[in-house]
């Protein structure tokens, strides 16, 4: 991994494309395969070391999942976290609530979940249904407990530079451009999507980090000009073949964060990324595969914050206490 500063060596997870892979991303393929599996293993890793030495002091983490409806988009998430908490020893448990649930129950259940010790991450699976809108949630889990990092208190604490519980998505898409040999300070970066919960804190976190940030989004006139331009793309929109080689720098990084369902043309449907995978791999230095590259990651970053809440709330109650001695 690199130093706070960007500056260094390669972390794990930068898998040289094999001549495999090279066949399937294309010929002429001059990018290295940015391998978010292994990325996210070495995050598990160090996940159940923590898990361990918490469980030892009484704190074993518990991580709980609220999705509203019948929600596909989630479905996939969901069984990655559940997958992911057994791994690193993190009790899992997803509840679904039918679409009739009102805006005043839900947030008894949250609220409840908020006073409960035994609670240590509570996350809002997106997305709700209409009458339910995310910014009347946004406020409703403690702040200790937001390991979605969607609180305005997280999401404030990252303009102070002061990052405790991250938005996972970003999160985990700049600790993948942290393990790449480039160094961070003065690196010109383009995010293209602007979004509360991805674009905005990748932008915000990269300035932390001594980038030289441009922020793309649907009103951009040219995207290209400042994609171009840029050491390291991140593109999170949900437009499948948004980004192509000709939009990239010749080296540059590009981290993939778009998750889009697509139906194949002989009608199987498959995740894909926002960018055009050959025509990028064409161009770029580095690049991540959708899927294997940001979703695992993102997965593993809300293991990682739902270790550090409960390692939070283990010290907010000792203090507590020890005050009352
Ligand atoms: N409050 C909230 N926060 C989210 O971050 C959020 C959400 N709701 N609702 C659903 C979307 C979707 N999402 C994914 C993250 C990782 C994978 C993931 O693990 N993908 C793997 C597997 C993909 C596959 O198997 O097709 C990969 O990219 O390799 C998938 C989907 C987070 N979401």
């Amino acid at each position: 991994m690199v130093d706070r500063a960007g500056n260094g060596n390669a972390g794990a997870g930068r898998a040289r494309l094999t001549p495999r892979r090279r066949k399937k991303a294309g010929a002429g393929v001059a990018a290295t395969l940015i391998d978010g599996k292994a990325i996210a293993a070495g995050m598990m890793q160090a996940a159940r070391a923590e898990v361990a030495e918490l469980e030892a002091k009484g704190w074993a983490p518990r991580l709980v999942s609220i999705s509203v409806g019948d929600v596909a988009a989630a479905e996939l998430y969901v069984r990655n976290q559940r997958r992911q908490a057994e791994a690193a020893g993190v009790a899992f448990e997803a509840r679904n609530y039918p679409n009739t649930i009102s805006l005043e129950q839900l947030s008894g259940v949250i609220a409840g979940l908020n006073a409960d010790p035994r609670v240590n991450g509570i996350i809002i699976q997106r997305p709700l249904p209409g009458h339910i809108p995310v910014k009347a949630l946004q406020r409703a889990v403690h702040p200790l407990k937001d390991v979605e990092g969607m609180h305005p208190a997280s999401i404030g604490n990252i303009v102070y530079n002061d990052l405790a519980l991250g938005p996972c998505t970003a999160v985990a898409a700049v600790e993948i451009l942290k393990t790449l040999p480039l160094n961070i300070e003065g690196l010109d970066v383009c995010v293209i999507g602007h979004s509360e919960i991805v674009g905005k804190p990748i932008a915000f976190l990269m300035m932390g980090l001594g980038a030289t940030v441009t922020v793309c989004h649907h009103m951009t006139r040219q995207v290209a000009v400042h994609s171009r331009a840029a050491d390291a793309v991140f593109v999170a929109v949900g437009r499948p073949g948004l980004v192509t080689g000709a939009m990239l720098k010749p080296g540059a990084a590009l981290i993939d964060i778009g998750i889009n369902r697509i139906e194949g043309p002989d009608g199987t449907a498959r995740t894909v990324g926002d960018a055009d995978f050959d025509s990028c791999a064409e161009v770029a230095g580095w690049i991540t595969p959708v899927p294997g590259g940001v979703g695992p990651v993102t997965v593993a970053t809300l293991l990682r914050n739902a270790v550090l809440a409960t390692r939070m709330q283990m010290d907010h109650y000792s203090r507590a206490f020890a005050a009352e001695q």
